[in-house]
């Protein structure tokens, strides 16, 4: 084990899809066959290439593992998957190579499902969900791993890999089908840990000097152990693997939250750096004045992980050093980083050339926030005369950033302040059903979840429509058409209450973001959402207001050509929030009641233009969820009560639907009772209706559309299929309650599946209906 100490600076990850996407298309690629695996090998190694380059010359030393390897082909636990050789056995032999099996995993092939996605802690970033049973096998497979530091020495750069470490990786697994019903993948412990214990021996023997494992696992209170045992089981894995001298030094992270908690027994572990999260998280205040954090970190360096790696700002640079500099001069090793892996934000604020340059001096993308890591680490060791001018530039760009019009505005804010909980209270639940029941909506009524497909067409006249190739009206008319063909079509179908599509949105945010005030688009500003796919969150810079109606003019056509109820369609506070990059300069909750009144007014105006049912989506609402238990409660509070003040203004006659897209339901099955809203439709078929027994239990009285029709896939579920899963829903949920629709909405499904799966949808809800 080599003996050098982390350099001053360092960051957790680096984005790994490339400045313009190149990794996306050189995967997409060769998944399609138009480029070989040696191909794609050669495009990832030249990827990795730049990437390291520009980690050096953005400030970090090219020596004793500063620079993380962080590259992934699709996803870092899939990564871990492979790396352990812990193939699920229900994909039997995968024949090929590495790549093929990696692949086949992460999407599937001919005879295989593939391994489940699902959110990464608080994040939009999507993994693969490993498979574990009693039988797992883990074979250490360094192969990838110990290419990756040749590749890095060759350039002249002493990497350090990276990781998910075992205790965060099993605690993210579920069990695979064959395990017994008290198996939990976390039994395998022991296992998994001599399986990195050999993929270290392998590292240090290629010559890596650090190592960097991840164990966010730590600051969750939403697994499945609780937060008192996730250190005991650290500590005991890494009693193990620190213990070894076969390894390189190793870096312990616990991104995404606090650690604060459990920080000096991390301390005390036997590994030789260990990262706190100090931009969700907080410092132990009581163990560094009474000396005892000191003590546990008197042979470990403490990685302060003080720049944010969640949000595009730049970094108030005083306060960051402040907090680094309050462990240094507690005696401990004090090493600047940022909060988590920079994997969550776009690249660079200079491929930004269209945003207005004011908003753009306040903004850090990822090579900006090296930068200030580098700056931060010169400014620990030279004290803040050394960064005199950096610091100075930042006073200014904050300042800027409070006063600039816009950011601040009286009207808005005056009106959030005078909201009050009557404008967040609807009459009675009962009540509004009897003032609904002239929407003569049938017991176990049919509906969607909003979008249909985009069809090549759709997204082609949209970007002729960007570029000025053709104008407003040609534009408009198009639309119109679309909305008729698929009003008709869903008329055909027999649905009972229709959808206009969605097919003027790019994307449930970004459409609303381009319309309200406060908000900003990027051109480049890409964030890996999973394998593949990136999505460009918009940026919630200012005051948030609605200068005009967003989506009146598509309803109202809607419903102006059919007989049947349209339900206007609408993306909720809370996930317009989750899917952009939000202000950090006051509380969540102060935005959220900002977008809350925009969409109140939107409601207005879609009821004022004769549209009786109204959705909100809120998909994010789960995801947002604090991991840290004491934090929850507030969140939920303004969550919801964010929710009501878009909704509460509706009339009794009005309905109000909400949708959610995730099917871990029990933690805030309060919290979804507490929106109030007349109708919730939620994922519900790929767990075979799990979530109806706890809706059952809880004696849910509003109505619930459990999805009985999975859209991830071009799958088709038959009659008996959905019909089968209307039942399970009909014994848990009273007839009048039950709608039956889709798990999700369908944009991203091709016409002719989605056609053949709604028909089916109607009449197994015929079916059902014709029994209860
Ligand atoms: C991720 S939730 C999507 C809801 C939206 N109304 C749609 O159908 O696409
Ligand atoms: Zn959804």
């Amino acid at each position: 084990m080599s003996a050098s100490q982390l350099p001053h600076a360092t960051i957790l990850g680096y984005p790994r899809i490339g400045r313009r996407r190149e990794l996306k298309r050189a995967v997409e690629a060769y998944w399609k066959g138009s480029i070989s695996e040696t191909e794609l090998e050669t495009a990832a190694k030249d990827l990795r290439a730049a990437t390291r380059a520009r980690l050096v010359e953005l400030g970090l030393s090219a020596s004793s593992g500063a620079v993380p390897e962080s590259f992934s082909f699709y996803d870092q636990v899939l990564d871990a998957t492979l790396a352990l050789g812990a193939i699920p056995s229900r994909f039997g032999q995968v024949e090929g190579s590495d790549l093929t099996k990696y692949f086949a995993l992460a999407r599937g092939n001919a005879d295989h499902q593939p391994l489940e996605m699902t959110k990464w802690f608080d994040t939009n970033y999507h993994y693969s969900v490993p498979e574990i049973d009693e039988r797992t096998p883990f074979v250490a497979n360094p192969t990838a791993l110990v290419s990756l530091v040749a590749e890095a020495r060759e350039q002249g750069i002493e990497t350090r890999p990276v990781l998910v470490g075992p205790v965060t990786y099993l605690l993210h697994a579920k069990p695979s089908d064959d395990a017994a019903e008290d198996f939990a993948p976390i039994d395998r412990l022991d296992d998994v840990v001599a399986a990195y214990a050999e993929l270290l021996s392998a590292l240090t023997a290629a010559g890596a000097g650090w190592v960097q494992l991840d164990e966010p696992a730590l600051v969750s209170d939403s697994l499945s152990v609780p937060r008192k045992q996730t250190i005991e089981l650290v500590e005991r894995a890494y009693a193990k693997l620190g213990g070894s001298s076969d390894r390189p030094q190793i870096l312990l992270t616990t991104p995404y939250g606090d650690s604060s908690q459990s920080l000096a027994r991390l301390g005390a572990l036997p590994v030789e750096a260990v990262h706190a999260d100090l931009v969700r998280g907080s410092l132990p205040e009581t163990a560094i004045a009474d000396g005892s954090l000191a003590q546990a970190f008197a042979d470990t360096q403490l990685l302060a992980g003080v720049v944010d790696g969640r949000n595009i700002w730049r970094t108030d640079l005083r306060a960051a050093l402040a907090q680094a500099e309050s462990l240094q001069n507690a005696g401990i090793a004090t090493v600047i980083g940022t909060s988590n892996n920079l994997q969550h934000v776009p690249h660079d604020v200079n491929d930004e050339s269209k945003l207005d340059a004011r908003l753009k001096s306040w903004l850090a993308f990822a090579d900006q926030k090296v930068e200030q890591v580098a700056t931060l680490a010169r400014g620990l060791e030279g004290g803040a005369a050394a960064i005199e001018s950096e610091l100075a530039e930042v006073d200014r760009v904050l300042a800027d950033r409070q006063s600039a019009p816009g950011v601040r505005v009286g009207a808005i804010r005056g009106r959030v302040a005078a909201a009050s909980d009557a404008d967040r209270t609807r009459v009675s639940e009962g009540e509004r059903r009897d003032a609904q029941r002239g929407l003569n909506i049938p017991q176990l009524a049919t509906t969607t979840i909003g979008s249909f497909p985009q069809t090549a067409e759709i997204r082609k006249a949209r970007s002729a429509f960007g570029k000025g190739e053709i104008d407003e009206v040609a534009y408009e008319g198009f639309l119109r058409e679309e909305i008729e063909r698929v009003i008709r079509l869903q008329e055909e179908i027999g649905l009972d209450v229709l959808v206009h599509g969605e097919a003027e949105r790019n994307d449930m945010v970004q459409y609303f973001a381009e319309l309200l005030d406060g908000f900003a688009v990027t051109e480049n500003g890409w964030v890996q959402s999973y394998g593949s796919r990136a999505t460009r969150p918009s940026i919630l810079w200012g005051d948030v207001s609605r200068p005009a109606p967003m989506t009146v003019r598509w309803s109202s056509y809607a419903q102006s050509i059919t007989d049947r109820p349209v339900k206007g369609m609408l993306t909720g506070p809370v996930t317009i929030l989750a899917w952009s990059f939000v202000r950090d300069d006051q509380p969540l909750g102060d935005t959220a009641s900002q977008v809350a009144l925009a969409l109140r007014d939107e409601i207005d105006d879609l009821v004022e233009a004769g549209i009786g049912i109204v959705q909100v989506d809120e998909p994010a609402l789960r995801e947002l969820l604090p991991l840290d238990a004491d934090r929850q409660s507030a969140y939920l509070d303004w969550s919801v009560a964010a929710f009501r003040l878009a909704t509460g203004g509706a009339a009794p006659e009005v309905q109000i639907h909400t949708h959610l897209c995730y099917s871990e339901f029990g933690q805030i099955i309060d919290a979804v009772d507490g929106l109030d809203a007349d109708v919730t439709s939620i994922e519900a078929a790929r767990s075979r209706m799990d979530v109806v027994v706890p809706l059952g239990e809880h004696g849910y009285s509003r109505g619930i559309g459990p999805g009985v029709y999975d859209i991830h896939s071009p799958r088709v579920p038959s009659v008996e299929e959905q019909t089968e899963l209307i039942r399970i829903a009909a014994d848990n949920i009273k007839g009048e309650l039950l709608w039956v629709n889709p798990d999700c909405g369908l944009k991203t499904r091709g016409y002719k599946e989605t056609v053949a799966s709604l028909t089916n949808l109607v009449q197994a809800a015929k079916a059902v209906r014709a029994s209860v």
